[in-house]
């Protein structure tokens, strides 16, 4: 399947050295007020050849909406946009066409269809997480009207770790830094770690951390599409997750039952918990404590070096990559984390919406 989400439905199109990327947006309701600069802005956070810690590939990501907005706002039909692929380097993949890059997706996509097309992986290429970018900033205005603000920054990397909650930094220093993390000298290890990659020729995962703050209490369905359940669901749909945990999660099991436990206190701003393990979210449902969970990414597949692998004919034989690629995607993948929760809450608010008078 091509789409993601119940009410707020985003379905995208396209392959990385193809014509271009786009999607189109379903069940946004009329009168969303659309930031153009923001939409953009998103955009830049997540392109190619940003930095010196990204892939060189220069794409400009200029979005092209074709539908669905009228005279600054949502007009509650489909939303429809295109973004153009202009910077494709298509031989570089030439020597890749009849073997398959170990875990990247080469060889499970031509043992599915029979043939794939493997100019810089195809529609497995995380070119396509520009359309989840656009449809999560537009998700984002939305729950921008509604007091919800969602926030990622890039908590490890290798074994470069913040060693901070999010609540002793200062989320506003996010985009302080090419690497994204909100704390200067931890991001400049994280840094000198990420070029030590690319010097080797070799690759480096990491950890992404999220926070959702103002969401009231009663988003999530109870039993199927529980809210953390479609937040994993969401972030383990990006290209290169391998782990999904919220609140205490694996750190958690620990812990004993009366550590555990968020007791619930009365305050000025109504019902609260003194400690938050259960992440802003008991059973299926938020409790209105923030949502704080970690998404881990793995070293990415395509090394510039020689490795073992085997053809489509099923001989044994040796890859040598070329081209352009990221030697560590978190860096890029901070804005598709946050869009991937925007679109999950958005989809949940409005879900609420229709089953609640
Ligand atoms: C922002 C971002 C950038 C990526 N860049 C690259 C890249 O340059 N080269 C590469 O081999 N994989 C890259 N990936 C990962 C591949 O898209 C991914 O590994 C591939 O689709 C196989 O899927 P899987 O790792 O989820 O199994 C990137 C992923 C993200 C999220
Ligand atoms: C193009 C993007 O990232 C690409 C993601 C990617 C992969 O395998 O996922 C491989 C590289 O592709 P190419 O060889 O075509 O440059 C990255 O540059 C993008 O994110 O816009």
């Amino acid at each position: 399947m091509n789409s993601f989400g119940q009410v707020f439905r985003l379905t995208s199109f396209g392959e990385s050295h193809g014509r271009g990327i786009g999607g189109v947006i379903d069940g946004c309701p009329a009168g969303v007020e659309i930031d153009l600069e923001f939409i953009q802005h998103e955009l830049d956070r997540r392109k190619p050849g940003q930095s010196k810690i990204t892939t060189q590939r220069m794409e400009s990501d200029q979005v092209e909406f074709l539908s669905g907005i009228f005279e600054g706002k949502t007009q509650g039909t489909p939303i429809g946009f295109v973004i153009w692929n202009k910077d494709q380097h298509s031989n570089d993949y030439s020597n890749l066409k009849d073997v398959f890059r170990p875990s990247h997706a080469d060889y499970t996509y031509q043992k599915k269809y029979g043939s794939r097309d493997h100019r810089g992986g195809g529609r497995s290429s995380a070119r396509e997480t520009i359309a989840r970018v656009v449809a999560g900033a537009i998700a984002k205005l939305l729950l921008r009207q509604v007091g919800i603000s969602i926030h990622a920054f890039v908590y490890r990397v290798g074994e470069v770790e913040l060693k901070k909650s999010y609540q002793e930094l200062d989320l506003s220093l996010i985009d302080s830094n090419i690497v994204r993390c909100p704390d200067a000298e931890t991001a400049e290890r994280m840094i000198a770690r990420i070029e030590e990659a690319g010097r080797n020729h070799d690759t480096v995962g990491g950890v992404i951390q999220g926070v959702v703050t103002g969401v009231p209490v009663g988003l999530g369905e109870p039993v199927f599409n529980k809210l953390h359940a479609d937040l994993g669901h969401a972030m383990l749909g990006i290209n290169a997750v391998k782990g999904f945990e919220y609140g205490s999660g694996f750190d958690g099991t620990r812990l004993s039952g009366s550590e555990h436990n968020d007791v619930f206190v009365k305050t000025e701003s109504g019902i609260r918990t003194k400690t938050n393990h259960s992440g802003g979210i008991q059973g299926g449902i938020s409790n209105g404590e923030d949502i704080y969970f970690n998404v881990a990414f793995k070293p990415i597949a395509t090394l510039l070096k020689e490795q073992q692998t085997v053809d489509k004919d099923e001989n044994e034989t040796l890859i040598n990559p070329k081209g352009r690629h990221d030697p560590c995607v978190l860096p890029r993948a901070v804005p598709i984390v946050e869009a991937m929760a925007a679109l999950v809450l958005a989809d949940h608010y409005l879900l609420r919406k229709i089953n609640h008078l």
